[in-house]
Protein backbone atom coordinates (compact mmCIF):
# COMPACT_ATOMS: atom_id res chain seq x y z
CA UNK A 1 0.00 0.00 0.00
CA UNK A 2 1.12 3.52 -0.64
CA UNK A 3 0.92 5.77 2.41
CA UNK A 4 1.91 9.51 2.16
CA UNK A 5 2.00 12.11 5.17
CA UNK A 6 -1.12 13.85 5.09
CA UNK A 7 -1.21 17.97 5.68
CA UNK A 8 -1.75 17.52 9.68
CA UNK A 9 0.41 14.41 9.68
CA UNK A 10 -2.06 11.62 9.33
CA UNK A 11 -1.56 8.75 7.04
CA UNK A 12 -2.57 8.82 3.46
CA UNK A 13 -2.98 5.75 1.07
CA UNK A 14 -2.68 5.86 -2.79
CA UNK A 15 -6.74 4.90 -2.29
CA UNK A 16 -7.76 7.76 -0.29
CA UNK A 17 -9.09 10.05 -3.14
CA UNK A 18 -11.79 7.02 -4.08
CA UNK A 19 -12.05 6.50 -0.08
CA UNK A 20 -12.49 9.95 0.69
CA UNK A 21 -15.03 10.47 -1.96
CA UNK A 22 -17.10 7.63 -0.96
CA UNK A 23 -16.92 8.33 2.69
CA UNK A 24 -18.24 11.68 1.73
CA UNK A 25 -21.45 9.84 0.99
CA UNK A 26 -21.53 7.63 3.28
CA UNK A 27 -21.26 10.54 6.21
CA UNK A 28 -24.99 11.21 8.16
CA UNK A 29 -24.84 14.53 7.74
CA UNK A 30 -24.40 17.61 5.02
CA UNK A 31 -20.92 18.43 3.99
CA UNK A 32 -21.10 21.57 1.43
CA UNK A 33 -17.65 23.07 0.49
CA UNK A 34 -18.10 26.63 -1.00
CA UNK A 35 -15.34 28.64 -3.00
CA UNK A 36 -14.69 32.08 -2.62
CA UNK A 37 -17.01 32.94 -4.98
CA UNK A 38 -19.26 31.39 -2.41
CA UNK A 39 -20.06 28.87 -5.57
CA UNK A 40 -20.78 25.18 -4.35
CA UNK A 41 -17.63 23.13 -4.95
CA UNK A 42 -18.48 20.05 -2.83
CA UNK A 43 -21.92 18.72 -2.07
CA UNK A 44 -22.44 14.77 -0.73
CA UNK A 45 -25.39 12.68 -1.28
CA UNK A 46 -27.05 13.29 2.36
CA UNK A 47 -28.44 16.33 0.92
CA UNK A 48 -30.19 15.22 -1.98
CA UNK A 49 -32.62 13.54 -0.61
CA UNK A 50 -33.46 16.14 1.83
CA UNK A 51 -33.59 18.98 -0.42
CA UNK A 52 -34.21 17.26 -3.68
CA UNK A 53 -31.80 18.54 -5.05
CA UNK A 54 -28.31 16.37 -6.74
CA UNK A 55 -24.80 16.94 -6.42
CA UNK A 56 -25.04 17.74 -10.49
CA UNK A 57 -27.23 20.69 -10.08
CA UNK A 58 -25.82 22.81 -7.83
CA UNK A 59 -21.78 22.48 -8.13
CA UNK A 60 -20.77 25.72 -9.61
CA UNK A 61 -23.87 27.34 -8.61
CA UNK A 62 -23.90 30.01 -5.82
CA UNK A 63 -24.79 29.11 -2.20
CA UNK A 64 -26.84 31.68 -1.43
CA UNK A 65 -29.08 31.21 -4.92
CA UNK A 66 -29.70 27.43 -4.11
CA UNK A 67 -30.63 28.48 -0.80
CA UNK A 68 -32.08 31.82 -1.04
CA UNK A 69 -33.47 31.77 2.29
CA UNK A 70 -29.72 31.67 3.91
CA UNK A 71 -29.95 35.41 2.86
CA UNK A 72 -29.35 37.57 6.20
CA UNK A 73 -29.23 34.48 8.15
CA UNK A 74 -26.45 33.06 10.57
CA UNK A 75 -25.06 30.66 8.02
CA UNK A 76 -24.05 34.01 5.86
CA UNK A 77 -22.44 36.09 8.23
CA UNK A 78 -20.35 32.63 9.54
CA UNK A 79 -19.41 32.39 5.95
CA UNK A 80 -18.44 36.13 5.37
CA UNK A 81 -16.79 35.89 8.69
CA UNK A 82 -14.84 32.65 7.82
CA UNK A 83 -13.74 34.37 4.47
CA UNK A 84 -12.86 37.73 6.15
CA UNK A 85 -11.45 37.04 9.03
CA UNK A 86 -10.54 32.96 8.88
CA UNK A 87 -12.87 31.93 11.48
CA UNK A 88 -14.73 28.80 12.58
CA UNK A 89 -18.40 29.22 14.01
CA UNK A 90 -21.23 26.85 14.94
CA UNK A 91 -24.18 28.49 14.85
CA UNK A 92 -26.14 28.33 18.41
CA UNK A 93 -29.27 25.85 17.67
CA UNK A 94 -31.19 28.92 20.03
CA UNK A 95 -31.61 31.37 16.87
CA UNK A 96 -32.30 29.02 14.22
CA UNK A 97 -32.86 25.77 14.51
CA UNK A 98 -33.28 24.99 10.58
CA UNK A 99 -31.52 27.47 9.08
CA UNK A 100 -31.12 25.19 5.28
CA UNK A 101 -34.54 24.47 4.37
CA UNK A 102 -33.95 20.70 4.51
CA UNK A 103 -36.79 18.10 5.17
CA UNK A 104 -36.60 14.24 6.35
CA UNK A 105 -35.16 12.46 3.54
CA UNK A 106 -37.74 11.84 0.81
CA UNK A 107 -40.66 14.26 1.88
CA UNK A 108 -41.57 17.25 0.20
CA UNK A 109 -43.86 18.88 3.03
CA UNK A 110 -43.07 17.31 6.33
CA UNK A 111 -41.29 20.12 9.34
CA UNK A 112 -38.17 20.99 8.34
CA UNK A 113 -34.93 19.14 9.74
CA UNK A 114 -33.64 20.81 13.78
CA UNK A 115 -29.84 21.56 12.17
CA UNK A 116 -26.75 22.14 13.72
CA UNK A 117 -24.28 23.72 11.79
CA UNK A 118 -20.08 24.40 11.74
CA UNK A 119 -18.91 26.67 8.91
CA UNK A 120 -15.00 26.28 9.05
CA UNK A 121 -12.69 27.77 6.14
CA UNK A 122 -9.85 25.87 5.32
CA UNK A 123 -6.71 26.45 2.61
CA UNK A 124 -6.09 24.36 -0.41
CA UNK A 125 -4.10 25.22 -3.19
CA UNK A 126 -3.67 28.95 -2.01
CA UNK A 127 -7.40 29.26 -2.37
CA UNK A 128 -9.43 29.66 0.53
CA UNK A 129 -12.67 27.22 0.80
CA UNK A 130 -15.17 27.58 3.47
CA UNK A 131 -16.62 23.98 4.79
CA UNK A 132 -20.31 24.15 5.86
CA UNK A 133 -21.62 20.45 7.93
CA UNK A 134 -24.82 19.93 8.80
CA UNK A 135 -25.88 17.70 11.04
CA UNK A 136 -29.63 16.61 11.28
CA UNK A 137 -30.35 17.24 15.81
CA UNK A 138 -34.36 16.80 15.41
CA UNK A 139 -34.00 13.15 17.77
CA UNK A 140 -32.13 15.28 20.21
CA UNK A 141 -34.51 17.99 20.20
CA UNK A 142 -37.15 15.99 20.45
CA UNK A 143 -35.99 14.13 23.03
CA UNK A 144 -34.97 17.46 24.80
CA UNK A 145 -38.54 19.13 24.50
CA UNK A 146 -39.94 15.36 26.19
CA UNK A 147 -37.57 15.87 28.98
CA UNK A 148 -38.44 19.14 29.41
CA UNK A 149 -42.23 18.41 29.44
CA UNK A 150 -41.73 15.30 32.11
CA UNK A 151 -40.06 18.13 34.34
CA UNK A 152 -42.75 20.54 33.77
CA UNK A 153 -45.37 17.83 34.45
CA UNK A 154 -43.58 16.52 36.95
CA UNK A 155 -42.85 19.98 38.76
CA UNK A 156 -46.52 20.75 38.67
CA UNK A 157 -47.47 17.58 40.53
CA UNK A 158 -45.14 18.63 43.43
CA UNK A 159 -47.22 21.15 43.57
CA UNK A 160 -50.86 19.39 43.48
CA UNK A 161 -52.79 17.88 46.80
CA UNK A 162 -52.76 14.25 45.21
CA UNK A 163 -56.38 13.31 47.22
CA UNK A 164 -58.39 16.49 46.86
CA UNK A 165 -56.44 18.15 43.24
CA UNK A 166 -56.28 21.54 44.65
CA UNK A 167 -53.01 23.18 45.47
CA UNK A 168 -50.64 21.54 48.38
CA UNK A 169 -49.29 22.59 51.47
CA UNK A 170 -45.69 23.44 49.40
CA UNK A 171 -47.25 25.55 47.17
CA UNK A 172 -49.39 27.07 49.79
CA UNK A 173 -45.82 27.83 51.11
CA UNK A 174 -44.33 29.35 48.03
CA UNK A 175 -48.30 31.53 47.05
CA UNK A 176 -47.93 32.91 50.78
CA UNK A 177 -44.69 34.26 50.91
CA UNK A 178 -44.95 35.71 47.19
CA UNK A 179 -48.33 37.26 47.53
CA UNK A 180 -47.47 38.86 51.32
CA UNK A 181 -43.94 40.45 49.77
CA UNK A 182 -46.15 41.88 46.61
CA UNK A 183 -48.50 43.26 48.69
CA UNK A 184 -45.89 45.05 50.39
CA UNK A 185 -44.18 46.20 47.42
CA UNK A 186 -47.75 47.65 46.43
CA UNK A 187 -48.74 48.49 49.44
CA UNK A 188 -51.46 46.31 49.34
CA UNK A 189 -54.02 43.76 51.54
CA UNK A 190 -53.91 40.62 51.92
CA UNK A 191 -56.24 37.85 53.95
CA UNK A 192 -55.65 34.35 54.96
CA UNK A 193 -58.44 31.71 55.81
CA UNK A 194 -57.78 28.65 57.95
CA UNK A 195 -60.79 26.32 57.74
CA UNK A 196 -60.91 23.04 59.24
CA UNK A 197 -63.95 20.66 58.72
CA UNK A 198 -65.87 20.30 61.93
CA UNK A 199 -65.64 16.91 64.16
CA UNK A 200 -64.24 14.97 61.71
CA UNK A 201 -62.71 12.29 63.67
CA UNK A 202 -66.48 11.34 64.20
CA UNK A 203 -66.50 11.15 60.48
CA UNK A 204 -64.13 9.22 59.88
CA UNK A 205 -64.95 6.75 62.68
CA UNK A 206 -68.60 6.89 61.77
CA UNK A 207 -68.45 6.25 57.70
CA UNK A 208 -65.12 5.10 57.33
CA UNK A 209 -61.96 6.11 55.77
CA UNK A 210 -62.87 6.00 52.16
CA UNK A 211 -65.91 8.09 52.68
CA UNK A 212 -63.63 10.53 54.68
CA UNK A 213 -61.24 10.69 52.02
CA UNK A 214 -64.17 11.61 49.47
CA UNK A 215 -65.80 14.37 51.85
CA UNK A 216 -62.44 16.01 51.96
CA UNK A 217 -61.77 15.92 47.97
CA UNK A 218 -65.80 17.42 47.82
CA UNK A 219 -65.34 20.47 50.85
CA UNK A 220 -61.65 21.10 48.57
CA UNK A 221 -64.12 21.41 45.44
CA UNK A 222 -66.22 23.35 47.36
CA UNK A 223 -63.90 26.03 48.80
CA UNK A 224 -62.01 26.33 45.15
CA UNK A 225 -65.21 26.89 43.44
CA UNK A 226 -65.99 29.89 46.02
CA UNK A 227 -62.57 31.40 45.23
CA UNK A 228 -63.29 33.72 41.99
CA UNK A 229 -59.87 36.06 41.44
CA UNK A 230 -56.98 34.51 39.83
CA UNK A 231 -54.27 35.26 42.62
CA UNK A 232 -56.62 33.67 45.13
CA UNK A 233 -55.09 30.37 45.95
CA UNK A 234 -57.59 27.43 47.99
CA UNK A 235 -54.66 24.95 49.23
CA UNK A 236 -55.12 21.71 51.74
CA UNK A 237 -53.29 22.45 54.41
CA UNK A 238 -52.81 19.67 56.30
CA UNK A 239 -55.14 16.60 56.99
CA UNK A 240 -58.61 17.89 57.32
CA UNK A 241 -57.86 21.66 56.94
CA UNK A 242 -57.67 23.86 54.47
CA UNK A 243 -56.30 27.48 53.56
CA UNK A 244 -57.33 30.37 51.11
CA UNK A 245 -55.22 32.98 50.00
CA UNK A 246 -56.46 36.17 49.44
CA UNK A 247 -54.42 38.73 47.83
CA UNK A 248 -56.03 42.15 47.59
CA UNK A 249 -58.71 41.30 50.43
CA UNK A 250 -59.23 43.19 53.72
CA UNK A 251 -60.31 41.97 56.73
CA UNK A 252 -64.09 42.49 56.31
CA UNK A 253 -64.05 41.55 52.61
CA UNK A 254 -62.58 38.04 53.78
CA UNK A 255 -64.80 37.93 56.43
CA UNK A 256 -67.68 37.95 54.17
CA UNK A 257 -65.81 35.51 51.85
CA UNK A 258 -65.48 33.23 55.12
CA UNK A 259 -69.22 33.24 55.69
CA UNK A 260 -69.89 32.54 52.18
CA UNK A 261 -67.84 29.39 52.22
CA UNK A 262 -69.04 28.17 55.54
CA UNK A 263 -72.86 28.68 54.27
CA UNK A 264 -72.20 26.87 51.08
CA UNK A 265 -70.83 23.97 52.22
CA UNK A 266 -73.26 23.32 55.09
CA UNK A 267 -75.61 23.86 52.33
CA UNK A 268 -74.50 20.80 50.53
CA UNK A 269 -76.07 19.30 53.09
CA UNK A 270 -73.59 16.62 53.48
CA UNK A 271 -74.74 13.97 56.20
CA UNK A 272 -71.98 14.12 59.19
CA UNK A 273 -72.13 11.26 61.87
CA UNK A 274 -74.60 11.15 64.80
CA UNK A 275 -71.80 12.75 67.20
CA UNK A 276 -71.19 15.52 65.66
CA UNK A 277 -72.54 18.98 65.98
CA UNK A 278 -74.72 19.64 63.15
CA UNK A 279 -75.93 16.92 61.45
CA UNK A 280 -73.86 17.89 57.70
CA UNK A 281 -70.46 18.82 57.57
CA UNK A 282 -69.85 22.49 58.56
CA UNK A 283 -66.73 24.53 58.66
CA UNK A 284 -64.99 26.28 61.53
CA UNK A 285 -63.10 29.52 59.94
CA UNK A 286 -60.54 30.90 61.25
CA UNK A 287 -59.48 34.90 59.42
CA UNK A 288 -56.57 36.93 59.86
CA UNK A 289 -55.52 39.71 57.25
CA UNK A 290 -51.62 41.48 56.62
CA UNK A 291 -51.74 45.42 58.50
CA UNK A 292 -48.77 47.42 58.24
CA UNK A 293 -46.68 46.97 61.10
CA UNK A 294 -48.50 43.88 62.34
CA UNK A 295 -48.54 40.50 60.53
CA UNK A 296 -46.29 40.89 57.87
CA UNK A 297 -44.88 37.76 57.49
CA UNK A 298 -46.32 34.15 56.74
CA UNK A 299 -45.00 32.68 60.02
CA UNK A 300 -47.50 35.63 62.40
CA UNK A 301 -50.00 35.55 59.57
CA UNK A 302 -50.55 31.97 59.91
CA UNK A 303 -50.77 31.85 64.05
CA UNK A 304 -53.01 34.59 63.78
CA UNK A 305 -55.53 32.86 61.74
CA UNK A 306 -55.03 29.90 63.09
CA UNK A 307 -55.27 31.48 67.15
CA UNK A 308 -59.23 32.62 65.25
CA UNK A 309 -59.40 28.88 63.63
CA UNK A 310 -59.09 27.65 67.74
CA UNK A 311 -61.65 30.34 68.67
CA UNK A 312 -64.18 29.07 66.14
CA UNK A 313 -64.14 25.37 67.40
CA UNK A 314 -63.94 26.60 71.29
CA UNK A 315 -67.02 28.90 70.14
CA UNK A 316 -69.09 26.20 69.34
CA UNK A 317 -67.82 25.48 65.18
CA UNK A 318 -69.53 25.89 62.28
CA UNK A 319 -68.36 29.55 62.38
CA UNK A 320 -66.07 32.38 61.32
CA UNK A 321 -63.96 34.16 63.49
CA UNK A 322 -61.70 37.37 62.76
CA UNK A 323 -58.81 37.82 64.32
CA UNK A 324 -58.52 39.84 66.87
CA UNK A 325 -62.21 39.28 67.66
CA UNK A 326 -61.79 36.18 69.30
N1 LIG B 1 -60.22 10.32 55.73
C1 LIG B 1 -59.21 11.11 56.06
N2 LIG B 1 -59.12 11.58 57.32
C2 LIG B 1 -58.11 12.40 57.65
C3 LIG B 1 -57.14 12.77 56.71
N3 LIG B 1 -56.28 13.60 57.31
C4 LIG B 1 -56.68 13.75 58.58
N4 LIG B 1 -57.80 13.03 58.79
C5 LIG B 1 -58.55 12.86 60.02
O1 LIG B 1 -59.11 14.07 60.46
C6 LIG B 1 -59.39 13.92 61.84
C7 LIG B 1 -59.15 15.21 62.56
O2 LIG B 1 -59.58 15.03 63.86
P1 LIG B 1 -59.33 16.05 65.01
O3 LIG B 1 -58.10 16.84 64.74
O4 LIG B 1 -59.42 15.29 66.30
O5 LIG B 1 -60.48 17.07 64.90
P2 LIG B 1 -62.01 16.89 64.59
O6 LIG B 1 -62.53 15.52 64.87
O7 LIG B 1 -62.20 17.39 63.19
O8 LIG B 1 -62.64 17.88 65.61
P3 LIG B 1 -62.64 19.44 65.56
O9 LIG B 1 -61.58 19.87 64.60
O10 LIG B 1 -62.32 19.87 66.92
O11 LIG B 1 -63.99 19.86 65.10
C8 LIG B 1 -58.53 12.77 62.38
O12 LIG B 1 -59.34 11.67 62.71
C9 LIG B 1 -57.66 12.43 61.17
O13 LIG B 1 -57.40 11.04 61.07
C10 LIG B 1 -57.24 12.22 55.39
O14 LIG B 1 -56.42 12.47 54.49
N5 LIG B 1 -58.28 11.41 55.12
Amino acid sequence: MITSKSEAGGAVSGAAPAIAARVLNLINGGVIVIDADRRIVLWNSWLTPRCGRAAARVIGQPLFEVFAALRGSRVEAAVLAAFAEDLSTAIPQAENRSPFPLRAAGSFDGPLIEQAVTVSPFREDDQTFCLIEIRDVSGTVEREKRLLDHAESLRARSYVDGLTGIANRRYFDVALDRELRRAQRLGGTLSLLLTDIDSFKAYNDHFGHQAGDACLSAVAQALASRLKRPADVAARYGGEEFAAILPDTDAEQARRLAESIREYVASLNLPHAPTAVRPCVTLSIGVASMEKGRLEDAKALIEAADKALYAAKRGGRDRVVVDGEA
